[in-house]
């Protein structure tokens, strides 16, 4: 038996971070051995490629260069985290993974969802997601909700224009039609509250379901 690996999809400002907090949280509370993490990130060498595929001043990055970097990054992820909590049987939450690179490089940046899928699979061979949460917000209300957040530093891909954000929404619902078993859309502009209820049941009914097949 290996562990469950979930992750958490959106565009930004739709609150997966918010969320992903408090259904660890309520998961360890009913005592599940949980792993929280992000990407790009969640281990020191990915959290420097972070830094460099972020950097606001990087502006002349390729766009493929940064594909690539987001690939990089996820391998060595789930090679030094994510696998090894899976076979520890632990329930993994990751804050974005491989639909973000769909979305924002396959289709926003114009480069092809089957050219980036390609590359990923490279990287993560069969550890897809078991299962995916899409945080549905339309672009401009999560964008107004992280410009209203004084103490968030803007990052290369937030500065980017309305018009980008927009296709990377397009670019997701693209993903989420060719993933309709994997993927579970919940509505994101609720309050709070309602959020983390809505996806503390489909995080939970998925636990139930992996431990008892
Ligand atoms: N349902 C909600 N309604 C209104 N505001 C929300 C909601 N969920 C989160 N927020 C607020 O929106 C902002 C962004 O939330 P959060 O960081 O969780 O989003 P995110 O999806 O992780 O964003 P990103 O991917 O851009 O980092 C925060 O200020 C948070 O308090
Ligand atoms: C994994 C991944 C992320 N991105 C983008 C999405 C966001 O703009 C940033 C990450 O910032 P966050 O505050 O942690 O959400 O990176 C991407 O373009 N491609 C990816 O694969």
């Amino acid at each position: 038996m290996t562990g469950l690996f979930i992750s958490f999809e959106g565009p930004e400002g739709a609150g997966k971070t918010t969320v992903l907090q408090k259904v660890a949280e309520r998961l360890k509370a009913h005592g599940e051995d949980v792993v929280m993490t992000r990407e790009p990130g969640g281990i020191p060498i990915a959290e420097k490629i972070r830094e460099v595929i972020l950097d606001s001043t990087h502006s002349a990055m390729d766009g493929k260069t940064e594909a690539l970097l987001y690939a990089a990054a996820r391998r060595q992820h789930l090679v030094e985290k994510i696998i090894p909590a899976l076979k520890q049987n632990k329930i993994v939450l990751c804050d974005r993974f491989i639909d973000s690179s769909l979305a924002y490089q396959g289709f926003a940046r114009g480069l092809g969802i089957d050219e980036v899928l390609a590359i990923n699979l490279f990287a993560i061979e069969e550890y897809m997601p078991d299962c995916t949460i899409f945080f549905d917000v339309p672009p401009e209300v999560g964008l107004t909700r992280i410009w209203k957040d004084k103490d968030r530093e803007q990052n290369r891909l937030d500065l980017e224009t309305l018009e980008f954000h927009e296709k990377v929404y397009k670019g997701y619902q693209e993903v989420i039609l060719g993933n309709e078993g994997r993927i579970q859309v919940v509505d994101a502009q609720l309050l709070p509250a309602q959020v983390i209820e809505n996806v503390w049941q489909i995080v939970s009914s998925e636990v139930n379901l992996h431990k008892n097949p």
